[in-house]
């Protein structure tokens, strides 16, 4: 491909204007061409003529070799990157839940019209987490890749602990701040994570799993019991997306609140940060972190793809083409703190084994172990309020 990329950008909100911000402070052989927006009306801070409404002004443009799409609209995300690599253009996405969704289609189109798709913006913000999985580890000698990975949810959770903020404040600051999704039950309910886990486990581990059939269960029913409850035994409430093997080559997909103690990496990662570890067989914990939210720390990110475009970088899916035997499965038990209003509930739920009962006239939990199937199979219920549900790691 050219030296020289000439862009066509989709989408100038909050990571659009950041990048845009990015690259005007360097000079870096790329020029922006044209920009697809949505709203005509709104206000731009750049020059009318370099924006259109309309995308086959930039998919049909053939001096445009690269489009980096940034809306906020999966479908339309959709439609746009698949038109462009089918087009010859080399693309990069920070559309996680669109990627997440089609993401074997997309590597069959990168296959069959040979140009590259990158999405490092899309998993953890600034954090290079999928040129990582991808390249450097292998998927023999990988344990687990688990973290924060929403920028939103952790937002609110730094709030709420460290400042005593109201949920609701501390949400409409995340929004405020750019950090939350359009809907933003898609952060604190634990679906977007659950995208970004879903492409980091299939650069992981090779699979590619359907995002509908991994749990997630989010933060939206903490209440003032569970945060006292996490300071009485010095622990801390994180939303942490889980991807791990066991048994033979089994891997099991997770996104679920933790009680994280002061030990663990996670534990000083706040605000908009994200954090992920990586366990490995030899090289035993490492720690990657960075913001995970914003438009500038995404910016970088989407840059980083685009010069590695300038080098014809492609993601190989070298374990995914080599299938070497893993599969996703939910036969896995977790430890669980549940507090609960209504004592039919336990019945519901199904426990293995409890190990720890509260009773107060205001305040219920119990502490046990849970197969994922039966959290799955009330994952919805769980997500409603008078539950709140977190996984204990022993
Ligand atoms: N915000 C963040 O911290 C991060 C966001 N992301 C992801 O990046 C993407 C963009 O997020 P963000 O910048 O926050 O979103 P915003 O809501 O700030 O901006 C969305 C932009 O997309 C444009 N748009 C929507 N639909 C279309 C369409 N069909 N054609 C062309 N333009 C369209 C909007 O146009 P208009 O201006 O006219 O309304 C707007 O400029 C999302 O997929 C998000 O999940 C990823 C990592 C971090
Ligand atoms: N809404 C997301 C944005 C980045 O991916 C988050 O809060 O992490």
């Amino acid at each position: 491909m050219s030296n020289k990329l000439t862009i066509g950008l989709f989408g100038f909100g909050v990571v659009g204007q950041g990048l845009h911000d990015i690259i005007r402070t360097k000079d870096l052989n790329l020029e922006i061409k044209k920009i697809a927006i949505k709203n005509p009306e709104k206000k731009r801070s750049l020059s009318p003529e370099l924006f259109t409404t309309d995308a086959s002004v930039i998919l049909n443009d053939p001096e445009i070799n690269t489009v980096v799409e940034l809306i906020n609209d999966t479908e339309a995300a959709f439609q746009i990157v698949s038109t462009a690599l089918k087009n010859g253009k080399n693309v990069v996405s920070a559309s996680k839940k669109m990627i997440a969704l089609h993401l074997e289609e997309l590597i069959h189109i990168q296959e069959e019209y040979g140009t590259s798709l990158l999405y490092e913006g899309a998993v953890c913000g600034s954090i290079p987490i999928i040129r990582n999985l991808e390249e450097y580890y292998d998927n023999e000698l990988l344990y687990s890749v688990r973290g924060i990975f929403n920028g939103s949810s952790n937002y609110i959770l730094s709030k709420i602990f460290n400042e005593n903020l109201d949920y609701g404040t501390a949400l409409k600051q995340a929004q405020d701040l750019g950090f939350a999704e359009t809907d933003p039950i898609s952060d604190v309910g634990g679906f977007d994570p659950k995208y970004k886990l879903v492409i980091a486990a299939s650069h992981a581990y090779g699979i590619i799993t359907r995002p509908e059939e991994v749990l997630n269960i989010g933060i939206q029913t903490l209440s003032s019991k569970d945060i006292q409850y996490a300071r009485e035994k010095n622990y801390k409430i994180k939303l942490v997306p889980t991807a791990l093997e066991f048994g033979e080559r089994q891997v099991v997909l997770y996104v679920i609140p933790k009680l994280i103690h002061s030990a663990d990496f996670l534990y000083n990662v706040e605000n908009e940060y994200n954090g992920v570890i990586v366990q490995a067989a030899f090289a035993d914990q490492q720690f990657f972190f960075g913001k995970g939210a914003g438009g500038h720390p995404t910016g970088s990110a989407v840059l980083s793809d685009i010069a590695a475009l300038r080098y014809g970088y492609k993601y190989e899916y070298k374990k995914y083409r080599t299938n070497r035997g893993f599969v996703q499965s939910n036969d896995y038990t977790l430890n669980v703190y549940l507090r609960y209003d209504d004592e039919s509930v336990i019945e519901r739920l199904g426990f293995k084994e409890i190990t720890e009962r509260f009773y107060a006239p205001d305040f219920k939990y119990v502490i046990g172990k849970i197969e994922l199937s039966n959290l799955i199979a009330n994952q919805e219920f769980l997500n409603n309020d008078g539950v709140f549900i977190a996984e204990i790691v022993q």
